[in-house]
Formats: structure tokens, C-alpha cells, sequence
């Protein structure tokens, strides 16, 4: 069937409402415009941005509107002068953009991107400052330029990386967001020197990859925080080579670890959005050289603090987006690297579920020993 030019009609899980159960509806989905490309997507996985967003608890979060930031898919059709993908390539989208032309790209110092960033934090396209999702002729908003809870959705050709058609996209759609995020977060924004220590504040999938990179790095000890005891064990797997939990400890936090490494470790990173918990990752972190990074995305409102002489005598607080990863150039390069089994993939995947299933998974997320559901879009 032909479906270029054509609105297509197609299941997407809407969010009409924070924090109602996610509806899954026939939404019309417009052709791409200028610039864009509507891709089928074939699996989505859960971040816990997503979840974020839902709650209500986002700025930029806008209802009614499609969710969904990690996934892999093929392209359907692409708009008028898109010269970098075409109807039947692998992709994934990227919910930082790469547009290799704007201040940001053209830097050498950020992975972030300019050139659609205004139009994809109010949940439109660029083109023409509208939404290409409608139920009923109702306009239902993208989120992060990706809201791959859907069959079909339309991306900027900025926001989408081709890769190798060989790939399992039923894995790699978790390169989207979390495992690059841990990854980069380490090699990119960190540079984790080999022999370093390392603590690591949650150790859901994000905390994981920051694992998996730190032990990649070659540092010698990597301590993994998380206050559910179930992640302790598959942390193991990851490069974790001790484990606290925190409720276990009546000292603050960064007092246990500060007497367990000799005045603090070289790194932390903090994965889970808690600003208390920032704070500790910061100051566990060793005088005159400890770097802190920020992964995890707190609620609006929410403010870090910390004495001011903690940076004075030397320690650095750093945070970081897709782990800074240059998005298009270098996603497919990571997802060589899974197919040549220098990095995990599989190892975050603990459950398989379809997008009806949607709510059930976002439950299964909030419970002990769940790193990624995986949900196939057309089952
Ligand atoms: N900066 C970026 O580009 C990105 C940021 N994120 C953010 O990273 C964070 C982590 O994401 P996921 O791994 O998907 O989340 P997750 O929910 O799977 O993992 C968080 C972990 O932190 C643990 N935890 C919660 N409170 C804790 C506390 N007080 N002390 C110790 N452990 C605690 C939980 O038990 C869980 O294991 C989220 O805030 C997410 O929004 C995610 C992807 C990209
Ligand atoms: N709208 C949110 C922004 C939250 C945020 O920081 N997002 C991360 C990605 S989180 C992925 O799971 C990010 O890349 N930020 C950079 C950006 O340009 O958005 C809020 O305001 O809290
Ligand atoms: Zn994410
Ligand atoms: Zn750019």
C-alpha cells in the first residue's frame, strides 16, 4: 500500500492528561514537510524521562501529547530535501539534534543542537510551527522531537540517525537514550582515566552504562549506590565492585564514601534526578581534583546547593546530555559497536511487552529488578 503523501492512521499511546493512563488511540499522523521524515517505528523502550514528563512534574511537558525517546524504526517517507535518509533506511531518532551548521554543532564543545531545539520543547515542528498528530482533527503535541509511542511519527531530518540495517532494532532501540547517556557520560563528559575510583548514585539502566563505561576506562574501583538491594547483584555484571545502599548507613552518604577512599573518589555521577543526592555525589567526590556529573533530570523547581568552598578547594560539578554524544555522527558508531560486542545491549533489556501493553510497563518500571521494557509497536 501506498502511504507516502498519505495521512496515515495508526495506533500511539496518548498522554491526554499528567499522570492518567496513557490511551491508546487511532491518531492521524500528517506527511513529513520540508526537512522532515516520518519513520515506522518498530520498538520503543521506556526512559525514566518518560515517566518524568507524564508526571507532570516536566516545564516543557504538554498535553495531550505522544511520549517516547528511545526506539529504532525504518523510514516510511521523507520530505522535501531530506538528502540524508530514504524510504527503507534503519534509523533511529535522536532526541538531540545534530545539524552539523549551527553555533552549538559547529563549537567542538557541545553535543547540543540549535536549529530545532525551540520548536521540539513546545511540541512542534519547525517548519511550520505546528503538530503532524491529530485524533479526530484535535492537535496532539510531539514530545522531544521523537513521541515514538506510535506506529508512525515525524521527526527533523537533524533528529535521526541511519544505521546499519543489520542491526536487531528490538536492541538497539535502547542506543536512543540510556546506554549512550551512562557511556558518554564516562568517555565524553567525565574522561575517566584508567585507575580512577568511581561512585555511581542509582543503577537503573543510565547507572549501568555509567558502569559499563567506567569499567571500560579501566577504573579500579567502582562504587554503585541504589536503595533497592535487587540492583546490587546484576550490578555485578555491569563493573560494579561494591555496593552501598544507603539506607543501610546513618552517616550522610558522602561520609562513607569519603572514609572508604581515602578522602573521596575521582568521580561520581548521579543517576537519578534527586538534588539531595547531587549534592552527596558531589561532595563524596576528593579535594582539590573530583569530578561530579550530573545525569539525572530533577522536577521543575528543584535547585542543587552545596557549600560554595566545595568547588573553592577544587572539586567540579559538571552535568550532561546524551552523554555527549554528537548524535548522528556518532549513535551509528555506537551501534557498530554492539554488533562487534564491545558494548552491552541485551544485559538492560528485562522485559518485553507491546504498546497496548503501555501502562503495565510504565508499573513495571517503578518496580525492584526492572531495567528496560522493551515494547513492540505493531503487535
Ligand atoms: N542527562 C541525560 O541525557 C539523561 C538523563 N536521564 C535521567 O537519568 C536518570 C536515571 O534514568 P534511568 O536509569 O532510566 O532511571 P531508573 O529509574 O531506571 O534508575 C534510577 C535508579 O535510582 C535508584 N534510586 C532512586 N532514589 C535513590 C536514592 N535516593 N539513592 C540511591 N538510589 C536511588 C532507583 O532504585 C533506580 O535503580 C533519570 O533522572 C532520567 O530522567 C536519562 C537519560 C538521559
Ligand atoms: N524538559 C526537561 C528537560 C530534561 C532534560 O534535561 N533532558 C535531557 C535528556 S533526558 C533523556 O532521557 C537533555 O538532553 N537535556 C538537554 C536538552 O536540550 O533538553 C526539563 O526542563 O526538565
Ligand atoms: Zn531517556
Ligand atoms: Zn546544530
Amino acid at each position: 500500500m501506498v502511504t507516502e503523501g498519505q495521512v496515515i492512521t495508526c495506533k500511539a499511546a496518548v498522554a491526554w492528561e499528567p499522570n492518567k493512563p496513557l490511551v491508546i488511540e487511532d491518531v492521524q499522523v500528517a506527511p513529513p514537510q520540508a526537512g522532515e521524515v516520518r519513520v515506522k517505528i518498530l520498538y520503543t523502550a521506556l526512559c525514566h524521562t518518560d515517566a518524568y514528563t507524564w508526571s507532570g512534574k516536566d516545564p516543557e511537558g504538554l498535553f495531550p501529547c505522544i511520549l517516547g525517546h528511545e526506539a529504532a524504526g525504518i523510514v516510511e517517507s521523507v520530505g522535501e530535501g531530506v538528502t540524508e535518509v530514504k524510504p527503507g533506511d534503519h534509523v533511529i531518532p535522536c532526541y538531540q539534534a545534530e545539524c552539523r551548521e549551527c553555533k552549538f554543532c559547529k563549537s567542538g564543545k557541545t553535543n547540543l543542537c540549535g536549529k530545532v531545539r525551540a520548536a521540539t520543547g513546545v511540541g512542534v515542528m519547525m517548519n511550520d510551527r505546528k503538530s503532524r498528530f491529530s485524533v479526530n482533527g484535535k492537535p496532539i503535541y510531539h514530545f522531544m522531537g521523537t513521541s515514538t509511542f506510535s506506529q508512525y511519527t515525524v521527526v527533523h531530518d537533524v533528529s535521526v540517525a541511519k544505521i546499519d540495517p543489520n542491526a536487531p532494532l528490538e536492541k538497539v532501540c535502547l542506543l536512543g537514550c540510556g546506554v549512550p547517556t551512562g557511556l558518554g557520560a564516562v568517555w565524553n563528559t567525565a574522561k575517566v582515566e584508567p585507575g580512577s575510583t568511581v561512585a555511581i548514585f542509582g543503577l537503573g539502566s543510565v547507572g549501568l552504562a555509567v558502569a559499563e563505561g567506567a569499567k571500560a576506562a579501566g577504573a579500579s574501583r567502582i562504587i554503585g549506590l541504589d536503595i533497592d538491594s535487587k540492583k546490587f547483584d546484576i550490578a555485578k555484571n555491569f563493573g560494579v565492585t561494591e555496593f552501598i545502599n544507603p539506607k543501610d548507613h546513618e552517616k550522610p552518604i558522602q561520609q562513607v564514601i569519603v572514609d572508604t577512599t581515602d578522602g573521596g573518589v575521582d568521580y561520581s555521577f548521579e543517576c537519578i534526578g534527586n538534588v539531595s543526592v547531587m549534592r552527596a555525589a558531589l561532595e563524596c567526590c576528593h579535594k582539590g581534583w573530583g569530578t561530579s556529573v550530573i545525569v539525572g533530570v530533577a522536577a521543575s523547581g528543584q535547585e542543587i546547593s552545596t557549600r560554595p568552598f566545595q568547588l573553592v578547594t577544587g572539586r567540579v560539578w559538571k552535568g550532561t546530555a546524551f552523554g555527549g554524544f554528537k548524535s548522528r555522527s556518532q549513535v551509528p558508531w555506537l551501534v557498530d559497536k554492539y554488533m562487534k560486542k564491545e558494548i552491552k545491549v541485551d544485559e538492560y533489556i528485562t522485559h518485553n511487552l507491546t504498546l497496548k501493553e503501555i501502562n503495565e510497563a510504565f508499573h513495571l518500571m517503578h518496580e525492584g529488578g526492572c531495567l528496560r521494557v522493551v515494547l513492540n509497536a505493531h503487535e
